[in-house]
């Protein structure tokens, strides 16, 4: 058997960074207008700490201009609250995002709906969300947009195709089904409630894994010749303590079957990022009502 391609989502992120880049820059010269994007962190947890450093200094890199805020553990949601309501009225700020997990005395829901629709660039806001479900205009969240990207440029067409979605959250498993309908998909959404898991996705040309657990589809879940998505980063134990990142996808086996496979890490991690930056480009073109750059992910790919 042989083994699948590779989707490297990195190398995909990193043009299609370096193109909303230059669209920023264009921005600016032809509207005087700098894409602004807020990172909201509150508590010390490492990966946040990692992710929200990253989105930061990415948004740097793209010519946009960032702004932290770090709040401590404990911080009253009151506090988190008149944080966001600043940052909805401040011109200067185009997209706010909220670095997910909130320590327990936060209510993530209350926290999400207190965020503009407009400058909502994760995409969560039930405005959005409603929106992504009904063939609206939305701000999509960034995991799925960044994985239909990679299921595109890998694919092209995707019409006709049969779906699973493994996983059912809010922030992934559902905006994913809904992009992928969008593309006229055969999609079912898969859970840990579901009858005859391993059946539902051998029937996939497409396994989006999006459920956090480490290794839990093996390669003979696999139909032969699929695209398979892993959304998972789980760390897990290594003999040598430092431990290492795998997916939600034995990759070992599943690479002998899958036609194409992305890795992690690798693969689409970095595509949320590249995602978030594309959708802080759009969320500052509609508030200035400037027409939104189309076509960078094929100029990126170009
Ligand atoms: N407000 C949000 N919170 C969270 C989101 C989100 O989209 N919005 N997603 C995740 C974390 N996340 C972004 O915030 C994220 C996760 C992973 C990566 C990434 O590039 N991963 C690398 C590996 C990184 C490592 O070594 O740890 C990879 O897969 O190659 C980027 C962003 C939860 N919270």
């Amino acid at each position: 058997m042989t083994r699948a391609e590779i989707i490297d989502g990195k190398l995909f992120a990193e043009r299609l960074r370096a193109e909303i880049g230059r669209q920023v820059v264009r921005l600016r010269e032809e509207h005087l207008v700098t894409p602004g994007l807020a990172v909201i962190l509150v508590g010390e947890d490492p990966a946040s700490q990692v992710y929200v450093r990253n989105k930061a200094h990415q948004a740097r890199g793209a010519s946009m201009a960032s702004f932290e805020y770090r709040l401590p553990h404990n911080v009253p949601q009151e506090n988190l609250l008149e944080l966001i309501a600043r940052l909805n009225a401040d011109p200067a700020v185009h997209g706010i995002l909220v670095q997910l997990p909130l320590p327990p005395q936060v209510d993530t829901d209350r926290v999400i709906n207190a965020i503009r629709p407009d400058k909502d660039i994760d995409g969560f806001h039930p405005v959005n969300a409603g929106a992504l479900a009904t063939g609206g205009d939305a701000l999509v969240p960034c995991t799925p947009l960044g994985c239909l990207m990679l299921l595109k440029h890998r694919l092209g067409e995707l019409a006709g195709l049969r779906a699973v979605v493994l996983g059912r959250s809010n922030i992934v498993g559902k905006p994913m089904a809904s992009l992928l309908l969008r593309e006229h998909c055969t999609v079912t959404i898969a859970h840990s409630k579901t009858r005859d898991l391993a059946d539902e996705c051998r029937r996939a040309d497409i396994l989006v894994a999006a459920v956090g657990r480490p290794r839990m589809v093996p390669g003979d879940w696999i139909k032969p010749g699929a695209t398979v998505i892993d959304v998972g980063i789980n760390r897990i134990e290594t003999p040598d303590g430092k431990g290492r990142l795998v997916g939600d996808v034995d990759f070992d086996s599943a690479v002998q079957v899958a036609g194409s496979i992305t890795p992690v890490p690798g693969g689409v991690g970095p595509m949320t990022i590249a995602c978030l930056l594309l959708n802080t480009l759009e969320a500052a073109c509609r508030q200035l009502d400037l027409p939104v750059p189309s076509g960078l992910m094929e100029t990126a790919w170009g």
